[in-house]
């Protein structure tokens, strides 16, 4: 069934495929990456098959019909007409990879609520989903629909990144497939090493070339490093690799065992790879500005067990719930997105995992490593230089270096250097939530 007649839809019938009959008439939805012949790309009424509309007024100012639509009919919003939406800022696109999974389901409606961006941002959500997840996508806009968030001006949902990154001034990189029993970690990072090349492929062709990414899926510092090198023309320092879930942890189980809440934690680095040779800092890390160790008079225990239940808290987690941290996570891609546009507080700082060149702290150059990052709230960021070092970090630094340099040699067909040598240093190269 196809869209019968192309006129205003409040004026005349509309009938609409049947897997199409939940859109509603709130927000412009697009399907993106559908065979072109069943592609509606925007659709805005809400009838069901044969009901017949009659005409009503359009509202004055408040809503139009987009003149470039053709074969449909779309409202469009012009925000400036409307006296409450005035002052808001130009719409955002923020693309989203994963976008049917549990973390993206979290993390979507945190979006839409202006929570992250700011109660003045409007915003439009891209959906990358695949052909197994599609009907999955379409509960996920079902239910931004009824949410009736006001910020919310478009969604819309595809399989084809290079329809669903296109003008993407986000891209939120969720999706990856999960190590499975009896998989090798060569093969988790060739599977997911492959998604992230061709997701970085298409934000290099269609996404804005401002766009900052931020990579969730697993192993995120090696996806994002194939990312980064498949997209030359977006700027390396754009790519980040979400490490802000274990500094969280870190900041918990520190005011956990001094006896304060959390917000007295400042100056947490987490250093390195996301998985379990990550370096939670405790020689860096303030409680009440005032050095940890001063506070927690118990080096053992930093070293020790603080050490060991970041790095593993993922993996306690999964024994709990019977599934990865979702929420947490979610939460935690807000920070990291918040660190990024607004004014790191004065003395403070984050961390991301974010692309070596010109780190001065002597890590290996041209990886995605963790390092302690400074914002103006611009979207950029510049890296801590005022940190110390004694033996311990700077051993345990190095572990996570060569941990992923492994990675790197072992996903060179993906980045464009050359044929790929799995050397994997055993025993390490976990993520937090394998035990
Ligand atoms: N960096 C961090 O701090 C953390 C990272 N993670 C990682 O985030 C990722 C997502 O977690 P979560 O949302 O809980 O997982 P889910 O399994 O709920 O969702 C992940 C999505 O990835 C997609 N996917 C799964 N398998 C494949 C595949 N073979 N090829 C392409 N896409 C696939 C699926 O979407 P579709 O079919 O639509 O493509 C799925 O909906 C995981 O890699 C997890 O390890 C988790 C917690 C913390
Ligand atoms: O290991 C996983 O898949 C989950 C993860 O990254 C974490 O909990 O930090």
């Amino acid at each position: 069934m196809a869209v019968a007649e192309l006129s205003p839809c409040y004026q005349t019938q509309i009938v609409k495929p049947p897997h199409l009959s939940w859109l509603s008439n709130n927000h412009k939805l697009n399907l993106l990456g559908l065979p072109k012949a069943s592609r509606i790309t925007e659709i805005c009424c809400s009838l069901a098959p044969n009901q017949v509309q009659t005409p009503v007024a359009v509202p004055t100012g408040a809503q139009s019909i987009k003149p470039e639509c053709y074969g449909v009919f779309c409202w469009t919003y012009d925000l400036k007409k409307e006296e409450e939406t005035r002052s808001w800022k130009k719409m955002i696109t923020i693309a989203i990879s994963g976008a049917a999974g549990t973390i993206s389901n979290h993390l979507l409606f945190k979006l839409a609520s202006g929570v992250v961006f700011g109660p003045d941002q409007p915003i439009a959500l891209k959906l990358l989903g695949s052909e197994k997840s599609f009907h999955a996508l379409e509960g996920v806009a079902m239910e931004l629909e009824d949410s009736l968030y006001p910020l919310l001006r478009e969604v819309s949902i595809g399989i084809d990144p290079y329809e669903v990154f296109e003008d993407a001034e986000w891209a939120l990189l969720i999706g990856a497939k999960p190590r499975g029993p009896g998989m090798e970690r060569a093969d988790l990072l060739d599977i997911n090493g492959k998604i992230y090349a061709e997701q970085g492929k298409a934000l290099n062709a269609v996404a804005s070339p401002n766009v900052k990414v931020i990579v969730v899926g697993n192993p995120c510092n090696t996806n994002a490093l194939i990312c980064l090198k498949n997209a030359p023309n977006i700027p390396a320092k754009n790519f980040h690799a979400l490490t802000r879930l274990d500094e969280n942890r870190a900041k918990c189980q520190l005011a956990l065992k001094a006896g304060v809440f959390y917000d007295k934690v400042s100056n947490v680095t987490i250093w390195g790879n996301h998985s379990t040779t990550q370096v939670p800092d405790f020689l860096n890390a303030q409680i009440g500005g005032v050095p940890v160790k001063e506070v927690i008079k118990d080096q053992k225990w930093l070293e020790e067990e603080f050490t060991e239940k970041v790095r593993k808290r993922g993996g306690v987690l999964i024994q709990k719930w019977g599934r990865s941290s979702a929420a947490s996570t979610a939460v935690s891609i807000v920070d990291a997105i918040k660190s990024l546009i607004t004014p790191t507080p004065p003395g403070d700082w984050f961390s991301s995992g974010v692309y070596t060149n010109g780190n001065p702290y002597g890590i290996a150059e041209d990886l995605i490593y963790s390092m302690p990052c400074r914002s103006k709230g611009d979207g950029d960021y510049e890296l801590v230089k005022d940190v110390i070092f004694d033996d311990y970090l700077r051993k345990r630094i190095k572990t996570s270096e060569e941990e992923l340099l492994a990675e790197k040699r072992c996903t060179a067909h993906l980045t464009g250097e050359g044929i790929a040598v799995c050397d994997l240093p055993a025993g390490d190269t976990m993520l937090p939530g394998e035990m």
